[in-house]
Order: C-alpha cells, then structure tokens, then sequence
C-alpha cells in the first residue's frame, strides 16, 4: 500500500456533478471502479494510481481543497466564487453549466431597480450581496439552505437569487427570472502547495482533463 503523504486525494462532488466527474476521471484513464459504485462509503482508493478520491458535500470541496486534506477538488464555480477560498483554479470542466438568476412570482415582473431594499432569499449570500451592490442596491439578504422558490411564495422574501438549469422549478413554482447574476460550470481546483509539490503527480492529469474537455467529449454531461 503506497503511504498516505505519496497518494494523490482528489475531492469528488456528490450529488449532481458525481457521474459525469467519475466519467471525467475515467477518461483522463485513472480506475474509477472503486467510485462507480461507492455505497455509502466516503474514501476510496485506486491503489493502482496511487490516488485516493474522497466523496464530499459539494459545498465543502473548496474547504477541503484548502486546508490540504485534498490535493485536488471538482467544484461548481457558484460554490468557489460564494466562498472566497484561497484555492488555485486550474481548469474550466464546462460541464453542470447553470446560471443564477433573480427571479420574482409571476404577475410581478418589474424592473430589477424597482425592487430596491427588498428582501431576497438565497442559498448564496455572497453571490447575492455582490450582485445588487454592483447595481446600487441595497437589500435584505436572507440565507436559506434549499428549496429556496418556496421563500417568495410564502412571504419570506420579495425575490430570491437562485440556481437556473432547466428553469422547471422556477415554472412549477410561478416564479418568473428578471436578471441574470452568474453562469457556472464545474472546476479543478487545487491546493496551493500541493500544486506545487505534487506537480509531477498533478500536471499530467490536467493535461489529460484539458484534451477531454477541447475535445467534447463530456459533452452532454449537465
Ligand atoms: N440543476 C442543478 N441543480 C443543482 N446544482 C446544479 C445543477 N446544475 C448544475 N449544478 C451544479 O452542481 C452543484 C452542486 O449541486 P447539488 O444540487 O448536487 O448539491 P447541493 O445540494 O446544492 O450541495 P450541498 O449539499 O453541498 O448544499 C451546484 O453548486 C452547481 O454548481
Ligand atoms: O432549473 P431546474 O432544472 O429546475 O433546477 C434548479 C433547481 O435545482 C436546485 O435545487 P436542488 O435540487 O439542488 O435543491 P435545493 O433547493 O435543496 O438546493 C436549485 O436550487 C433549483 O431549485
């Protein structure tokens, strides 16, 4: 068994980018059998690669990426720009492409300046709070942790800020997107020293990730 200071621990999402991140690793020609079908369990190994994957809370990546319990992570870029970690940016991965956007109940579509110093409910303050500063407004951001289209229904917020793929929710909750905040897709991220340190590790399999992805052949991967 190769020590655990040698091995290479990559950080994956759970949730909606696993697959395609699996599939990524896959094709990048790294053993992904151990994380096909992982169970309940949240470190893995391909002893063979000499790398250890662990399963995370996808908003916990960049902290993880961090501190250096992981020397690389896969993260949507919503969750990296909302945190502020210092973490280094190695890649686009395009895919689990969405957008966040504003959006108010139907009927209610006035102008965006309009609703200054309202309520907003969202699931990313940060995001949120640059957003309207950036247009001069003042509002109050409220933090929820989900299903954050309920808020406006029920008269906890006058609009929220929130995560748009293929807008079913926001139409099965008669809310309406009046402005676009940020587009995201997933990203590699790397600690800062292990970049350094582990780059003969760390190197070629960005390259390989970035030939995958010229390439398109995660293509159709949301
Ligand atoms: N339709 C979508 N719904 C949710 N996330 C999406 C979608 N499309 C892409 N994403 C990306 O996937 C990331 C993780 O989303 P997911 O719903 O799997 O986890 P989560 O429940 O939001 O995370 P956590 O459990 O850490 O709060 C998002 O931050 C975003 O970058
Ligand atoms: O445009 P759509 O394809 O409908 O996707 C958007 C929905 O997906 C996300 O929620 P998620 O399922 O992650 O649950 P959450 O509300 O608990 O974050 C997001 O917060 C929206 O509610």
């Amino acid at each position: 068994m190769v020590a655990a200071r040698e091995m290479l621990t990559i950080a994956l999402p759970k949730g909606t980018l696993y697959q395609p991140s699996v599939k990524l690793l896959g094709l990048a020609g790294l053993q992904i059998e151990a994380i096909q079908n992982p169970g309940r369990q949240l470190l893995l190994y391909s002893e063979q690669d000499a790398v250890r994957f662990i399963i995370c809370r996808p908003t916990d990546i960049p902290t993880y990426v961090e501190y250096g319990a992981a020397d690389l992570g896969l993260a949507g870029k919503d969750t990296i720009v909302e945190q502020h970690k210092d973490v280094y940016e190695l890649l686009d991965l395009k895919y689990g492409g969405c957008r966040f956007m504003v959006a108010v109940p139907e009927g209610k579509e006035q102008a965006l300046q309009q609703w200054n110093q309202t309520r907003v409910a969202t699931k990313f303050p940060h995001i949120a709070e640059e957003f309207f500063r950036r247009q001069g407004m003042q509002m109050e951001i409220i933090k929820l942790h989900g299903n954050i289209e309920l808020a406006p229904i029920v008269g906890l917020a006058e609009m929220i800020v929130d995560l748009v793929s293929t807008g079913r929710t926001l139409k099965e909750n008669k809310l309406v997107p009046i402005a676009d905040v940020l587009s995201s897709t997933t990203r590699l991220i790397a600690n800062r020293v292990s970049h350094r340190l582990k780059s003969e590790r760390i190197n070629p399999l960005v390259e390989k990730m970035r030939q995958i992805v010229e390439e398109g052949i995660l293509d159709g991967c949301h």
